[in-house]
């Protein structure tokens, strides 16, 4: 079984604005809520791809509500620690760019950070846990290596979504899979990255401090799959981009879905691609059909 750990899930309020004057009224051309946090996300995407998964964390308060009634209306399987204070609102604000504007997120309380470890610790040999996006500041950094402490014990696998000291401290503990854009992979190493090379040797001291499979996205620019088994690029299918938050949290939901039922890592990395783009193509997240029609597009080649 797939599980999604989303330790800070939020609302994402999508406002479209034809031309922001900052300091001004401004009135918003459209609007959308979306329950969002990376983990949600992924489990959202692996619900399309029909793949097993439950998602959990914690959600509290009336946007936490909002977000639990939409994931049972999609049929998700859930099961969040209810916490006292509100889950966040996050503000994507689609002006010509996009500009995001992210909430720290809710005090957990002890109490509510202990139940999340105890029904963590139901994972099973083999499970997988996909542990996606920030910690809530009062939850302290370190929560995710307690996390990721049951899931050594119980024998599952992890993959890790998040950046710095994080990121740095769970590659060591050997994570199935991480996934950093370019520009995370740059920042996480302290260096200006400029070719596709450098990615690549960049990308392989990810694999040498411990992932078994690193994925670097380079949004338009389609993505690279290192692994010990070599190094390959796929290229980004083309369309026009509606909204791209969430495609790396799509990404992975492919590739970790299509990996779980097939165990073929070329099809993963490709179906990973494709749900990416297709999130990025579309309003809402990834559809099955267009996920579909963009597969067909990606070609693979190993450099
Ligand atoms: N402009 C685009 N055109 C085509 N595909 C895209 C585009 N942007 C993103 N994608 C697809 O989504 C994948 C992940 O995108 P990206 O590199 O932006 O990840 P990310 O930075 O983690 O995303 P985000 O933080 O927005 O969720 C890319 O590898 C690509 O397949
Ligand atoms: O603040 P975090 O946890 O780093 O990121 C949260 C977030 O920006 O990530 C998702 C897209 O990847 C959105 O649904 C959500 O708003």
């Amino acid at each position: 079984m797939i599980y999604t750990v989303t330790l800070n899930p939020s609302i994402d309020y999508i406002v479209e604005v034809e031309d922001l004057k900052l300091g001004s009224l401004n009135r918003m051309t459209r609007d959308l809520k979306l329950p969002g946090g990376k983990g949600i996300n992924v489990s959202r995407v692996l619900n399309t791809l029909e793949v097993p998964n439950t998602a959990t964390g914690f959600l509290g308060g009336f946007t936490g509500r909002y977000i639990e009634q939409w994931l049972g209306e999609e049929n998700i399987s859930s099961d969040f620690v209810t916490v006292n204070d509100d889950t966040r609102i996050n503000i994507k604000l689609k002006a010509g760019e996009e500009t995001e504007i992210n909430g720290t997120g809710p005090v957990i309380r002890d109490t509510e950070a202990e139940a999340l470890v105890l029904k963590l610790e139901a994972l099973q040999a083999g499970d997988i846990l996909v542990l996606s996006g920030s910690v809530p500041p009062s939850l302290g950094a370190a929560f995710y290596s307690r996390l990721i402490d049951i899931c050594k014990r119980k024998e599952a696998e992890f993959v890790i979504d998040t950046t710095g000291q994080a990121l740095k401290d769970a590659l060591a503990l050997e994570p199935l899979l991480v996934k950093p854009n370019h520009h995370e992979l740059a920042e996480l190493f302290g260096v200006r990255i400029n070719t596709r090379d450098e990615i690549i040797t960049y990308g392989r001291r990810l694999m040498e401090l411990g992932a078994r499979y690193v994925l670097v996205s380079m949004a338009g620019e389609g993505a690279l799959f290192i692994s010990d088994q070599g190094v390959y690029y796929a290229n980004a299918p083309k369309g026009k981009v509606k909204n791209s938050v969430g495609a790396g949290d799509s990404m992975i939901a492919g590739f970790v879905g299509t990996l779980s039922m097939t165990g073929d890592v070329l099809e993963a990395f490709r179906t990973g691609v494709a749900s990416g783009s297709a999130t990025a193509f579309s309003d809402d997240l990834a559809e099955i059909a267009l996920i579909g029609q963009l597969r067909t597009q990606i070609e693979i080649e190993q450099i």
